[in-house]
């Protein structure tokens, strides 16, 4: 019962974190992860399960609470917003919780926290919503927009501006792929282990795989409780990587001996995979704005033992003479609004905004305008995002054709999540020619 406690003061803790102090979910839950190693695995796995489901469904959670409390969400205090959001979303998403031990672990919580004064409401609340959980009230369906956002929790605007350019029934795949829980791709390096030593190594350790049907070196992962604690991660065996984003290499098609920039480049996943695509020849160097980012890098090559990519900081809106016409296969994978990642980072739903999208889709066209200049005649340009804003993405693109008539578009793809396979991600290939 003591840890019990302590699991619900961790959660509490950890959502506090990255909705009142703006960290970023998977960061903020990898360092508890990190942090509690020493809990049950169950226990890790509530304390995962409880963080990113209040963060994926905090719209529709919000619309509930609002319905059974006088102080609205927006006006509660944080500790007791994110008690009562956490709360709601075990009575309604996590049926083997009791709702009595979900209601009187809530209000321990809000006396421990200071707000002794509070626990009546919180339990009020609470009680209200348990009571009612069949007969909860959601938007009126006349009102496609509202409907859609409360019932995926995707914000109005995102909703309204799918809704324009994919329809309503694509939208409402995203919404639900968002929501899906999925298994974990992860990507072998091939240039370490084989297929037959790889495999055996997760199933010492009780990992289920699942070999993805068209890349022979992904791999989908289950029934596991710390990836980065396997030997076979410490080892450097594979690289924890979304399926759509592996196919930028899969796109770049590197040369032997080729020269690959990609500026920016951390925690240095693309570029690795290209570094393990050259097979020991060519050469990759992987920028990335701060030392920081540089040292993740750093970490990921080490890991992986390999000698053709080096890890260099360098800011890409930054020109860079010495760079002219030297790579052969330039990787522009941009800072971008992550909406196609919306299922991984739950948290972007409520931090990413319509002004926070523009500044992006400018900055994007700030790095293209320097960095296109590193392309050798003949060489390919990548550039790709992890989101399914036009403006980011086909609008760049078309933008970048119009002002450099040296590069040709070969091909552009909008993935989208529930429809293709993994992450929303977009990819344009360029020539110079
Ligand atoms: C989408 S992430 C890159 C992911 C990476 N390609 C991978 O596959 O692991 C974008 C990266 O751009 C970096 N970045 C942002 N502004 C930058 C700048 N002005 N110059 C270089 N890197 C920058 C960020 O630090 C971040 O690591």
């Amino acid at each position: 019962m003591a840890t019990q406690v302590n699991v619900r003061e961790i959660i509490l803790e950890t959502l506090l974190l990255i909705t009142r102090d703006g960290e970023y979910s998977h960061i903020a839950l990898k360092n508890v992860l990190d942090k509690y190693q020493y809990l049950e695995k169950r226990e890790r796995a509530f304390i995962t399960r409880v963080v990113e489901g209040t963060l994926e469904r905090q719209i529709e959670i919000d619309y509930i609470i609002n319905q059974f409390s006088k102080v609205k969400v927006n006006k509660q205090k944080p500790v007791i917003r994110t008690i009562l959001r956490s709360s709601v979303y075990q009575l309604k998403y996590m049926d083997h919780v009791p709702d009595s031990a979900v209601c009187n672990e809530a209000v321990k919580l809000a006396g421990k926290k200071g707000f002794v004064n509070l626990k009546g409401f919180v339990n009020g609340v609470l009680r209200n919503i348990s009571r009612n959980l069949d007969m909860l009230s959601y938007p009126d369906p006349s009102n496609e927009i509202a409907c859609l956002s409360v019932r995926y929790s995707l914000p109005m605007w995102m909703v309204e501006k799918w809704i324009s350019v994919y329809g309503k029934e694509t939208v409402e795949k995203m919404g639900k792929a968002f929501l899906e829980e999925r298994p974990v791709t992860v990507r072998r390096n091939t240039a370490v282990v084989s297929k037959e030593e790889f495999e055996k190594e997760l199933e010492k350790d009780g990992v289920v795989y699942r070999r993805h049907p068209v890349l022979p070196y992904a791999y989908e992962l289950t029934n596991y409780d710390y990836l980065a604690g396997l030997l076979a991660f410490q080892k450097g065996y594979f690289y924890i990587q979304d399926i759509s984003s592996m196919q930028v290499a899969e796109w770049a098609e590197p040369k032997e001996g080729d020269y690959v920039i990609d500026v920016c480049a951390a925690p240095g996943g693309k570029a690795i995979h290209l570094a393990e695509k050259l097979s020991g020849t060519g050469y990759v160097e992987a920028r990335d704005l701060t030392e920081y980012k540089v040292a993740l890098i750093e970490e990921n090559i080490e890991r992986r033992g390999l000698d053709n990519i080096e890890a260099v900081c360098q800011d890409a809106t930054i020109n860079d003479e010495a760079s002219y016409e030297k790579a052969d296969i330039l990787i522009a994978d941009l800072p971008c609004s992550g909406l196609g990642i919306l299922g991984k980072k739950p948290d972007l739903k409520s931090k990413m905004t319509v002004e926070m999208a523009k500044g992006l889709a400018d900055l994007q066209r700030q790095i293209l305008t320097v960095v296109h200049n590193y392309v050798k005649p003949g060489g390919k340009l990548l550039y790709s995002t992890c989101t399914i804003n036009r403006e980011e993405n086909e609008d760049n693109t078309a933008w970048f054709v119009e002002n450099f008539p040296e590069f040709e578009k070969i091909r552009e793809k909008q993935m989208l999540p529930g429809s293709d396979m993994g992450d929303g991600f977009y990819i344009a290939e360029f020539r110079k020619q």
